[in-house]
């Protein structure tokens, strides 16, 4: 059965005073290549011939065999790597020029909080990487806490959360800057089902709130179908885009969704189109 195709991607939700990203950017990738070399020296194709455009305050969800190149392309996205053949911009500057404006937030499957610091504190850590006073942050900070459902836990140590809450910090943390652009890289890969349902409808709430443009590397069918406007499935051999579905759900999207004969058609549709690309 044909799944539902939409031609637009769902615009961003209404926002939140303070939460919201001031101005929204567009990520775009233009015929980007990557080299690297295996482990016997000879060079092989990361990726190869990546064009894919993310409009301003759109949910892109990245999907692919492993070793297809999901993370080169993240991290040639927020300018941790940078391609041999193409570019990579955001709101059409090099993204290390965004990263230094602090327009970028990340959170990868890793947490990664420092057990001596405050959730507080942690959230705090990407200000004190660009050198800004957390002083002025002080009112942001204590409204991402509410936005990602730790009231009362401002001064928590990582130890005393559980791997849901500290992945809700690692949350707060990428948007403390109040990013234009979030790459989540598998944030919920290490989540048991129940938690990870959870944290994908909190997770659409954020995006929702703060209408930053988002790029969300997932393994689960089901995940990127949920959250996403749009699902790019990636090949490997070499790293590369096989297809682009649509996921022309109206938001916001709710439990009810998971029960939709059309969400279980679009899933199926996205496996078989990963299987096939698996096959390639
Ligand atoms: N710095 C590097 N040097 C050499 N090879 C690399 C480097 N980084 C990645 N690779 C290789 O590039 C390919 C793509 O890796 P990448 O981590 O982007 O894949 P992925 O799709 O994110 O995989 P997974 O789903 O398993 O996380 C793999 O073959 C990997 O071994």
């Amino acid at each position: 059965m044909a799944a539902p195709r939409a031609p637009d991607v769902a615009p961003p939700g209404p926002g939140a005073p303070g939460i919201r990203a001031p101005g929204l950017r567009a990520l775009s990738f233009r015929a980007v290549g990557r080299l690297f070399r295996g482990p016997d020296g000879a060079p092989f194709r990361a990726l190869d011939d990546v064009t894919l455009d993310c409009p301003a305050g759109s949910f892109t969800a990245l999907i692919g065999p492993s070793g297809c190149g999901k993370s080169t392309l993240l991290r040639i996205a927020t300018g941790l790597d940078a391609p041999d053949e193409g570019e990579a911009t955001i709101g059409g500057a090099p993204p290390r020029a965004a990263a230094r404006r602090g327009e970028i937030g990340v959170a990868f499957q890793d947490p990664a909080l420092l057990p001596w610091r405050s959730v507080a504190e942690n959230i705090a850590l990407p200000l004190d990487a660009l050198g800004r006073p957390r002083g002025p942050a002080k009112r942001r900070i204590a409204d991402l806490i509410r936005l990602v459902g730790l009231d009362g836990f401002a001064e928590a140590r990582p130890a005393q959360l559980s791997g849901g809450m500290r992945q809700r910090v690692a949350l707060a943390r990428a948007l403390v800057t109040e990013p234009q652009v979030l790459f989540l890289d598998e944030p919920f890969g290490a989540l048991d089902q129940i938690l990870r349902r959870q944290m994908n409808l909190e997770l659409q709430r954020i995006w929702r709130e703060t209408g930053a443009t988002t790029l969300l590397v997932t393994h689960a069918v089901d995940e990127a179908a949920f959250l996403a406007d749009r699902v790019v499935v990636m090949a490997a051999g070499p790293g590369r885009i096989a297809s682009v579905v649509a996921a022309p759900f109206p938001r916001p999207r709710g439990a009810a969704l998971l029960r939709d004969p059309a969400f279980h058609a679009l899933c199926d549709e996205i496996g078989e189109r990963l299987f096939g690309a698996r096959a390639a």
